[in-house]
Order: structure tokens, then sequence, then C-alpha cells
């Protein structure tokens, strides 16, 4: 099949490359002539594992290319995926002016029938606005179906090529079947329903994932108060299969391109049918909420912190990818500045990208995360990349000035803290080497 995917961002990308591993013929296509450009270099403008081997031997095999042409590639193909961003507005609703600019010139280049996929994540009814804005420019038969997308960045190639399910909402049984073959060969769990619901299951999906992490921060906080270990009771918790062991690790909250935007879209989404989505609200105000309970150990600790030197380690929004966008490192780091406090961050592939972002006033960006860490008054884990976890804490309290550290991601097990005077602060377990080896009495009943 010969497949057009609009926008060369994570989706865009790694499922335009995908599809062509899978024998199709894809063209993918930016508006971005610098990164159209990096591409057609063979260079991959965004660091995700397993991608790079992937597109070089697609472009070898003649089976995907890069363009800015949005017409010609249309022109030459039976199938459009359009994967533009939608981010969020400042009251944050979805900004669906890339989405309306692309069914524009889709609807321009249109010369035959073709199927109109959107991967992108878009409030219900939006693909019904799509189809909208098609036919105001041609008079061509087409489909639209809802595609979306359910890859996680760092393992965006695993999860496309094996994903749990893929959800293909259309009302065109023409569309149906040919989306169902496409998708066949990458899972048996093909979900064909109804446009709206394909679009409802992406934000709901995101949501109760991002309910998972607030509800498990919620329990980490509490058994900081109760002596519990939250590791410990989110093992208890997952063995029931009602349950499920994934999302219920503790830390700082959850960021990135996704989670942060699409609870907002679908708090908007309900209030403008006059639903009051409170249980999302409250997700979303105590994720806020988590990232400052790492400045709030660090004041615990060091009291004020005006004129002290806090080293970090993490400022992408999770580990194995170098994107910033909403981070949990932000605002962690511009409430440091705003207490006097001086940053020296290392991460092993984001820093650049954040350094765009915040500039570098108060902050020195680190080689190594021993520069980052040294002669620190104290060291704050913002993401767990592996390379952290296998530094020896011993030999890390050697290069700090006093050994605090505030681990906002679990990262060290009991064992390795042993022999170190390392004074530890983790998210949900208060005994470990943290002076609080008494949990405070719990109040009778
Ligand atoms: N990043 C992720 O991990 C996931 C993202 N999504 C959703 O997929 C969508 C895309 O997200 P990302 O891949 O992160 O996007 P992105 O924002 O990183 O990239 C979008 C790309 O589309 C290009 N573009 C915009 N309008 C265009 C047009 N008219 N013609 C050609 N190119 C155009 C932009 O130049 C940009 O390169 C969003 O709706 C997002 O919510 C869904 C699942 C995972
Ligand atoms: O719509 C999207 O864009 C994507 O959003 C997430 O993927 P992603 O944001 O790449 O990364 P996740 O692995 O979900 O992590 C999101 C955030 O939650 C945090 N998290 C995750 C899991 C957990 O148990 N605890 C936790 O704090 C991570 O540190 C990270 O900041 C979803 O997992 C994908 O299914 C979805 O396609």
């Amino acid at each position: 099949m010969r497949i057009t995917v609009i926008g060369t961002g994570y989706v865009g990308l790694v499922s335009g490359v995908c599809f062509a591993e899978l024998g199709n013929r894809v063209i993918c296509v930016d508006k971005m002539e610098a990164k159209i450009d990096q591409l057609n270099r063979g260079e991959v403008p965004i660091y995700e594992p397993g991608l790079q081997p992937l597109i070089s031997a697609n472009r070898e095999a003649g089976r995907l290319s890069f363009t800015t042409d949005l017409r010609a590639s249309v022109e030459a193909s039976e199938l459009v995926i359009i994967a533009v961003g939608t981010p969020s507005l400042p009251n944050g609703q979805a900004n669906l002016s890339y989405i309306e600019q692309a069914a524009a010139e889709i609807g321009q280049a249109m010369n035959g029938y073709k199927i109109i996929v959107t991967k992108s994540t878009v409030p219900v009814g939006t693909n019904e606005r799509i189809r909208d804005m098609i036919r105001q420019h041609t008079e061509e038969v087409f489909d639209i179906a809802s595609v979306p997308e359910f890859l996680r960045e760092g393992t965006a190639v695993s999860d496309t090529l094996n994903p749990d399910r893929v959800v293909i909402g259309t009302d065109s049984a023409r569309a149906a079947e040919c989306l169902v073959e496409l998708h066949s060969r990458l899972t048996d769990h093909l979900i064909v329903t109804d446009i709206r619901s394909a679009e409802m299951i992406k934000y709901a999906s995101n949501a109760f994932l991002a309910t998972k992490i607030s509800f498990i921060n919620e329990i980490a906080n509490i058994c900081e108060k109760v002596g519990a270990d939250v590791t410990k009771v989110a093992y208890g918790m997952g063995f029931d299969k009602r349950i499920g062991s994934s999302f219920l690790k503790a830390g700082i909250g959850y960021g990135g391109s996704c989670f942060p935007k699409d609870t907002q879209a679908l708090i908007q989404i309900a209030g403008q049918m006059d639903y009051d989505f409170k249980l999302l609200k409250s997700v979303v105000d105590v994720n806020r909420e988590q990232r400052y309970n790492v400045i709030r150990k660090l004041e615990g600790l060091l009291g004020n912190l005006a004129g002290t030197t806090i080293g970090i380690w993490g400022l992408a929004f999770k580990p194995e990818t170098d994107d910033v966008r909403d981070a949990p490192a932000f605002e962690i780091i511009a409430e440091l500045h705003k207490r006097g406090a001086q940053v020296q961050a290392y991460d092993p592939v984001a820093a650049d990208n954040f350094r765009k972002e915040y500039g570098s006033d108060g902050i020195v960006y680190c080689s190594t995360a021993r520069e980052a860490a040294w002669q620190a008054d104290a060291l704050c884990i913002l993401t767990e990349w592996k390379e952290f976890q296998e530094l020896e804490p011993l030999e890390v309290e050697g290069w700090l000035k006093s050994p605090y550290l505030i681990d906002g991601r679990n990262i060290y097990e009991e064992e390795q803290l042993s022999g170190t005077n390392i004074v530890y602060y983790s998210v949900g377990r208060p005994g470990m080497n943290s002076g609080l080896k008494e949990p405070a009495p719990l109040l009778s009943l």
C-alpha cells in the first residue's frame, strides 16, 4: 500500500517507519524543511532507541522517503495518515490548527479515492470536522478513520510493532477492511468501532494511566507518614489482575508531551458538555503538587536554600528520550532558582533540548553525572536513567559536599545505601537511610 504520513514527530516518524517495515511504500511529510533535510541526510531528529537503523534499512530498500511536498505525496498515496501535533491552548483545550491546516491541504491534493486516518490525539468530533474540511476542497470520494496512537516514547518502535491493541474508528466498511488488513500483522486485538468512541478511547486511556500515577503518588505520600513502603505496597497490589502492576511507580509525577495536555483537554471536553470531571481535576492537582515534594524535602534538610548549590540528575520527563516537554525538571529547577539556589544539572541526552527551553541562567549544564554532583549541597534525581542506577552510592557520597540525596524516582535499594552516610529521601519509602527509622506514632483508633 502507498501511504503518506503527515508530521514527522514521534508518532509520524515511528509509525511511518513501522508501516515501511511491514512492506508498504511510505512517504513522510513535514513542513519543517530543516527536519526533512536532516532525515534525508540520514540523521534522526529525535532520540529514540532502535529508530535510526530501521529508518536506514527502509530508506535503502526504497520503501521510505521524506519530503516537504505534501501535495505530491498525497496524490501518490491511497492512505493518508495525519500525525501532526495537537498541543494545549492556554485554557487547556487542544489546539487543532495544525490538524485543520493538514486537512485543507489534503483536500486540495485529492485526486481519487483515499482513506484519511487521524493518529493525532483529537477531541471527540474532530474526525468529522476533518471530513467536512476536506469536502470543502474536493468532489473526490474518500473515507475517514480515527486510529489513535498508544506508543510510549523510549519504547516507541517496539510499542508500534507489538501494540496491545489497535483501535480503528470508522463508519466505512471499505476503510475498516483496508485498515484491518494493514494492521493485522501487528496484533490480533483489532478493535473496530465508531469514530467518536475511538477518539474517546485515546483520551480515556491516557486519563486512566495518569489517574493510576496520581493515585500511587498519594499512597506514597501517606506511606511516608505511616512508615510503609510504597514499592512494596504497589508490588502487593499489582498481583491482583484487576489492578495490574504497571503504572504504579511513585515518583515526582507524570510529565511529557501527552499526559499533562490530554488530561487538561479531557477536562475541557467534559466542561464544554457541562460535565465537571472532578476526579481528573484532582489527578492533575495531585500531579502538580507531587513535584514540590522535592523542594519540601530539600528544605527539610538544608533549611533556607538561598546560596546553596543543588545537583540535578535527569532533565528528560522519562528515561530513553531527549524529550523535555512538560518535564517536572522545569518546575523544580524554577522553584530552586526562586529560592536563590544554584543548579548544576546533567542528563545523558536531553540537556540541549532543556537549555533551548529554559536557558542557562542559574544552571551549569554538566557533561557527566559526577560533575553535576561535585561539591553540591544536595543531589536530586529527577529521571531514572540506567546510568544513575549503575553508580555506587558510596562513590556518589564522595562527590557531594553534604551527603544529601533526594531521589524522586526510587532508583536505589536499601542494601546499596548501607555502609554509606548518605541521608536518603526517596518517594514513599520513609525508612531508607533517612534518619526516620521510626515512623510517626499512628493515631489511635
Ligand atoms: N509523542 C508521543 O509519544 C505521542 C503523541 N501522540 C499524539 O500524536 C500527535 C503528534 O505528536 P508528536 O508526534 O509528539 O508531534 P510533534 O509535535 O513532535 O510533531 C508534529 C510534526 O508535525 C509537523 N506538522 C504540523 N503541521 C503540518 C502540516 N500541515 N504539514 C506537514 N507537517 C506538519 C510539525 O512540523 C512537526 O514536525 C499529537 O496529537 C500527540 O498527542 C499520541 C501518542 C504518543
Ligand atoms: O499519548 C501519548 O503520547 C502517550 O502517553 C504515554 O506515553 P509517554 O508519555 O511517552 O510515557 P509514559 O511511559 O507513559 O510516561 C509518562 C510519564 O509518567 C511517568 N510515570 C509513568 C509510569 C509510572 O508508573 N509512574 C510515573 O511517574 C513517567 O515518569 C513520565 O513522566 C502513554 O503511556 C502512551 O500510551 C501514550 O501513547
